[in-house]
């Protein structure tokens, strides 16, 4: 049964004791669109630990109908989600330009938070939340780059790691999408889809990206008017890996995310229909094939189970964070905010993250 509240007394004293680790982590959804339902869904069945309790979004008769579906409670204003009492953790999966109040409210309830990406849109608004954080003196948000629980990502970065191919030189990248959502802009393939790429780079690389340059190529007649759509993105790395990325996101036919890997002594590919995407290549007759995912629910689907799971593992273990923080948050926002800049002009943007608190 869900039941509505419009406001909670704050209760800051006991939401920074933290919980009682005898019992699951009662989570909160905050913006319950395409991707917090399907986090909702997670939480409610799957992830080991947790218990589903509430949802909220600006729309209420969203959020009422979410939280019927699941039978939880129904939080009207997401502000007293964050503070009330009955709520241990939050996941934040409003959009990007959201996050920053959002997060920051978290930090100030003391409650562990999972971030959809973006962090936040900008790097100065990221840098706020390094810095919030930093002065809580404990980690308490993980940022859902969920690519880095995905198990080819992982192969493909213990490769590098192990040393075994030498130094890493080119990673090129393909990040397709079968359509957008209306109101999808051109900043928006480097803030909402690129960004993905960027923490992918570092995850795999362990260096940051100091440079970035767009190249905008003809659009294809599928995008709305006036979307670049497609770009041609190429990083440079601290130690000079090269990395271009093809950012396409109205292939119509479906969703793919590829990396190569060239390094000195060897190549490694993930992505590929067959590969760890869990598509299937067929022969039969004379004819071979595949399939190609639908979407990104598909294609990184266990890579979103995992990463719910190492979360709420993290949250009951107190450590709060288990992936990527906010300092990867930020540096992602960094990259991209520079990648909308060469957009406009065209120039190879240098950046610079600053120090790290
Ligand atoms: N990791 C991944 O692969 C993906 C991540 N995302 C990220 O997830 C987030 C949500 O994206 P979608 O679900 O596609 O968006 P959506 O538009 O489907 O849903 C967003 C929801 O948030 C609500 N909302 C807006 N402002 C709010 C506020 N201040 N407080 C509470 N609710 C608010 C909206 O009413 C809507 O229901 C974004 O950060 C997006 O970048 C989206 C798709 C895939
Ligand atoms: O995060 C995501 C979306 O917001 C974005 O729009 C897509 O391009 C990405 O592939 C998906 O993972």
């Amino acid at each position: 049964m869900s039941t509505t509240t419009s406001t909670t007394a704050l209760s800051p004293d006991s939401a920074r004791q933290g919980y009682d680790r005898s019992r699951p982590v009662r989570v909160a959804v905050l913006g319950v669109g395409m991707m917090g339902q399907d986090h909702a869904r997670r939480l409610a069945t799957l992830t080991a630990g947790a218990e589903l309790v509430a949802v909220s979004d600006v729309d209420v008769v969203r959020t009422d109908a979410v939280a019927a579906e699941f039978g939880v409670r129904a939080i009207h204003d997401p502000k007293a989600a964050i503070v009330d009492p009955e709520v241990d953790a939050l996941v934040i999966a409003t959009p990007g330009f959201t996050h920053e109040e959002l997060v920051l409210l978290a930090l100030e309830a003391g409650k562990p938070v999972l971030c959809e990406k973006p962090l936040t849109t900008t790097p100065e608004t990221s840098r706020r939340i390094v810095e919030a954080e930093a002065a809580l003196g404990r980690q308490l948000v993980q940022v859902g780059f969920m690519r880095r629980f995905d198990a080819g990502y992982q192969q493909l970065r213990a490769l590098i790691a192990s040393g075994e191919y030498g130094a890493p030189l080119f990673l090129h990248c393909a990040h397709r999408n079968a359509t957008t959502p209306p109101n999808f802009s051109s900043e928006m393939l480097m803030l909402d889809s690129v960004v993905h790429e960027v923490d992918v780079v570092r995850y795999l690389t362990g260096e940051e990206v100091v440079a970035i340059r767009v190249i905008a190529p003809r659009s294809t007649t599928s995008a709305p008017d006036g979307l670049q759509d497609p770009q041609f993105v190429i990083m440079e790395t601290e130690s000079g890996v090269l990395v271009d990325v093809e950012i396409f996101v109205n292939t119509t036919f479906g969703y793919e995310v590829r990396t190569e890997l060239v390094a000195e002594k060897g190549q490694a590919r993930i992505g590929l229909p067959g590969g760890f995407e869990g598509g299937m290549v067929t022969q039969s007759g004379r004819g071979w094939g595949g399939s190609i995912p639908k979407d990104f629910k598909e294609r990184f689907g266990a890579a979103y189970d995992v990463e719910f799971q190492r979360w709420i593992d993290a949250v009951r273990a107190g450590t709060n964070v288990d992936g990527p923080g906010v300092w990867d948050g930020y540096a992602a926002a960094a990259v991209c905010a520079a990648g909308v800049q060469s957009l406009k002009t065209g120039e190879r943007v240098v950046i610079d993250l600053g120090p790290r608190p």
